[in-house]
């Protein structure tokens, strides 16, 4: 099998890090990075996902992919889901956890959406993964988002506690790429 060469578009090293380690696992492909600006429209997660990636692959002018993180309370019914981001640097830490203070369920799952578009004018397809976790007081390196705060569900260990070895056979990253690793094997 020849080594497959495919463009990243974002501007999270974190996210590309583990993306690479990730595939790396996997199948040959070879995973560069653009860094655009592309504006992130309001709606479902779905619907954020599927403009980012169009827009990417017309500024790019070929195929590529993109990735929306989204975490997503059951208390607030899926908020702050893909707006994590700014509620994250408004917020931080703490004021993640206090949103949920009066709320007897602190369950929340984390999202990823890698959305693949085979070049400009491609209708963008979506690959979801889904961890299920509990939000809880920061515990461990804050080096990556909210991965301090998110427990996954089965662990006794936030994301952040987790080795790369760990977090990456679990996350909701992991269980996207291996979804569109699948779907890249099928392409020519
Ligand atoms: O595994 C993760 N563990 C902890 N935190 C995470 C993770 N994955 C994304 N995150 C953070 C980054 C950003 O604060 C928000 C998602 O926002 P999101 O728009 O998808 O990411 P971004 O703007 O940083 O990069 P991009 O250029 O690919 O859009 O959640
Ligand atoms: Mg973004």
């Amino acid at each position: 099998m020849t080594t497959k060469r495919l463009t990243f578009v974002t501007g999270n090293p974190n996210k590309l890090l583990e993306t690479k380690y990730i595939l790396s696992q996997g199948i040959p492909i070879e995973i560069d990075s653009e860094d655009l600006d592309i504006p992130e429209l309001q709606g479902t997660t779905q619907e954020i996902a599927k403009a980012k990636c169009r827009r990417a692959a017309e500024l790019l002018g070929r195929a590529c992919i993109t990735e929306d993180t989204a975490l997503c309370y059951k208390a607030l019914n899926g908020l702050p889901g893909p707006y994590i981001k700014h509620f994250m640097k408004n917020l931080g830490h703490e004021g993640l956890n206090n949103l949920l203070v009066g709320f007897q369920t602190k369950e929340a799952y984390a999202l990823c959406t890698f959305a693949y578009s085979a070049g400009p004018g491609a209708e963008p397809i979506l690959f979801e993964g889904c961890t299920d976790g509990s939000i809880v007081p920061a515990r461990g390196p804050g080096t990556f988002g909210w991965d301090a705060i998110f427990q996954p569900e089965g662990f006794d260990k936030t994301y952040a506690e987790m080795s790369k070895e760990e977090k990456n056979v679990i996350s909701h990253r992991f269980r996207a790429l291996d979804k569109l690793k699948a779907y890249l094997a099928t392409l020519p």
